[in-house]
């Protein structure tokens, strides 16, 4: 091989710096280093000329193509100043032009671009970006295909320097290089890099004010640059303004999207706790408290008024049974057996109280478990402690009224009921079991304050200290059997056991469907408990059909019936989604895509009966059982063998019509 003797000297001297060795090292490995180091030495010393390598040399960074240079550091973009334009060229290492969306076909220079969208005057649907101004409207549609400014040599060949052992690069995909960006641009209605969130502000790498005064200030529009690599982390907890603007974020599409959409990125599974963080921080900008964002808190403010008034039962016109807002309360207490709200003290005495314990908690309520000292687990009781009727917002939520709990009563009941097995047609265990409703009043009890304190102490409370209620608080009390660990946290044996745990879901809900038309609309992981079960065998029955399921160990319960929907009697109990609309700008999992899918197949009408939302949910838990939840023994033939009836459920369900539907066709397999 041969090799040039300048080449030789610099290459000596750049071995002299640990991090430029690194990277010419990676480089040289495609010479065969092992072959070429030994030769280098011997050349060198039969030169026997060291001195003379200061002289005739190439400068210290001549190893480094374009690429190396747009990677190393903000220097090199504002001497290319690029930093100052439009669109921020990329400097994320993890990022690759193989994951690029851009169609090439329509991708546009910056040249074409500016020409075909910077309008001459700027005007209120010009939207503030960089020194430019761009109609918001093109920018949507062209939001795939802006370019990166480039100057042109920097692209032509990307690994273009002295000493680049690369020496024709010619990809197929080089033009999508040119017109990649890695970077995410947007405007941020905060202030100061350090008043923004911390998950924000430790993935800034570019901060242009636009304020005029030269001085950053509170509220005024900032254009950041996030690594691409760090952008999903900060979207977790950001809130960004209205007015957001991205420019060709090609390694996620959805994470463009999602600014465009002022989406917003949830924990999965129980997603109210989530939601109302987002809230709080599109309310309270981290740094500093006072001030509001006033367009977001309107709108909220908006929001939770309507939450106040949320239909949520509605009856046939004439019927004798149409509640009125008078008499929900009086169904409530009817449903509790109680003629008036009882004392909190006199309907949980402190003894009583002493047994128990806090195991869970919801946007709407604190869970505590009552253990029986006659240690038998069916006397246990879980108590679920739901504030309601008052003004102040607890967790974030406004607090129900009577008609939103006779809601959720009223389902719970009914859907327990259908565990009885001597009744009618149908019956169906896999509803939670509803021991007893009770309507109590009173400051929350100092025991039940202590429970909190050391559950918080454990696990992080996400909710507000229940020393927050006054004495003239509402409470429902809903007592309920303890039916095992949320599947989130559950550890199957096998996936033949969470087979039929599906199984036991299915069966449940299409029962429920054909006696109530059910609907549960919020059936994630956290809102599927299971439990170990000595029992080989659950019994249903179904259109006059008993079937005998498999547990296979494991029992399947539904719970959280908060946006669920039933006919009873003249009357539908359901939960009016269509204002929520952050609920469904929402991502970060499957789940999130489960309520747009049934806002759009109810066409917002959820007072609707359309089962199908059912069959939703039982595709989102198939691909929660197939690449989420927890496996004892995943390496077994039978493992493998129901993953794969698991993927094949996984391809078909969705073109079933409902539980039913689907039931009675896995009928057939039993
Ligand atoms: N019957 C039960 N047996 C065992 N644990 C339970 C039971 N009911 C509730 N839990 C626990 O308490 C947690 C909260 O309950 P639940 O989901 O009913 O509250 P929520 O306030 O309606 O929640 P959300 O925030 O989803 O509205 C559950 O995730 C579960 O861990």
């Amino acid at each position: 091989m041969l090799v040039s003797t300048p080449t030789i000297k610099t290459t000596v001297l750049i071995l002299t710096t640990d991090s430029e060795c690194a990277l010419f090292v990676n480089k040289l490995k495609l010479f065969e280093i092992q072959f070429v180091f030994p030769f280098f030495v011997y050349f060198l010393l039969i030169m026997g000329d060291f001195n003379s390598f200061d002289e005739d040399t190439l400068p210290d960074d001549a190893w480094k193509d374009s690429f190396d240079k747009l990677l190393e550091e903000k220097a090199a973009l504002r001497e290319m100043n690029l930093l100052k334009r439009d669109v921020h060229a990329s400097f994320n290492l993890n990022s690759s032009y193989e994951n690029s969306c851009f169609d090439i076909t329509t991708a546009l220079s910056e040249k074409q671009f500016k020409e075909q969208h910077m309008p001459t005057t700027p005007s209120s649907n010009v939207l503030q970006f960089g020194k430019s101004h761009l109609h918001k409207d093109k920018i949507e549609k062209t939001i795939d295909s802006v370019s990166t400014p480039s100057r042109g040599d920097v692209f032509k060949n990307p690994f273009k320097c002295a000493l680049s052992p690369i020496g024709n690069w010619d990809s197929p995909n080089q033009k999508r290089r040119e017109n990649s960006v890695e970077s995410i641009s947007f405007d941020v209605a905060s202030s100061y890099k350090n008043d923004l969130h911390p998950s924000l502000a430790e993935n800034v790498v570019s901060l242009q004010k636009k304020s005029s005064n030269n001085k950053l200030q509170l509220g005024s529009p900032l254009s950041l640059v996030l690594q691409n690599k760090n952008v999903n982390r900060a979207l977790k907890n950001v809130c960004f303004d209205s007015n957001i603007v991205t420019r060709g974020s090609r390694n996620s599409p959805s994470i463009s999207s999602q600014i465009m959409n002022k989406g917003i990125t949830l924990q999965p599974g129980k997603w109210r706790k989530s939601l109302n963080t987002w809230r709080r921080t599109q309310s309270l900008p981290s740094g500093n408290p006072t001030k509001l964002n006033g367009d977001y808190e309107s709108e909220r403010k908006v929001s939770l008024t309507v939450a106040a008034h949320r239909k949520s039962i509605s009856c046939r016109k004439h019927s004798s049974s149409e509640p009125t807002k008078t008499n929900f309360k009086r169904q409530l207490l009817g449903r509790c057996n109680q003629s008036h709200v009882l004392r909190f003290e006199s309907a949980y005495s402190d003894p009583y109280l002493e047994c128990c314990e806090k195991i869970g908690e919801g946007a709407f309520g604190e869970v505590f478990l009552y253990k029986s000292p006659t240690q038998k687990e069916a006397d246990n009781v879980v108590l679920k402690i739901i504030p309601i009727e008052g003004l102040q917002l607890v967790n974030g939520e406004i607090q129900k009224t009577y008609e939103q709990i006779l809601q959720e009563v009223v389902i719970s009941m009914e859907l327990c009921a259908l565990g009885h097995e001597n009744r009618g047609i149908s019956f169906a265990n896999g509803f939670v079991n509803i021991q007893a409703v009770k309507c109590v009043k009173g400051h929350y009890p100092a025991h039940l304050q202590k429970l909190w304190e050391e559950y918080d102490d454990r696990k992080e409370s996400e909710n507000d200290h229940p020393q927050c209620f006054m004495s003239d608080q509402i409470y429902v009390v809903l007592e309920m059997a303890f039916s095992g660990k949320d599947m989130e946290k559950f550890i199957f044996k096998n996936a033949e056991q969470s087979y039929y745990a599906l199984q036991q879901i299915v069966f449940a809900l299409a029962v429920g469907e054909m006696v109530y038309e059910f609907e549960h609309r919020d059936l994630h992981w956290g809102n599927i408990l299971i439990a170990t079960t000595n029992e080989k065998y659950i019994c249903y029955k179904l259109k006059n059909q008993v079937i005998s399921l498999p547990t296979k160990g494991v029992k399947a319960t539904v719970i959280d019936y908060t946006l669920s929907r039933i006919t009873y009697g003249d009357c539908c109990y359901y939960n009016d989604l269509s204002l929520d609309k952050d609920l469904f700008a929402a991502t970060g999992d499957y789940q999130f895509d489960i309520y747009r899918m049934m806002r759009d197949i109810l066409n917002d009408k959820w007072e609707t009966f359309e089962p199908k939302t059912n069959v939703f949910w039982i595709s989102y838990i198939i691909s929660k059982l197939l690449n989420n939840v927890k496996y004892k023994n995943n390496r077994t033939k039978l493992h493998l063998e129901y993953i794969k009836k698991l993927r094949t459920l996984e391809s078909t369900i969705l073109s079933y019509k409902s539980c039913m539907d689907f039931a009675m066709n896995l009928i057939m397999d039993i």
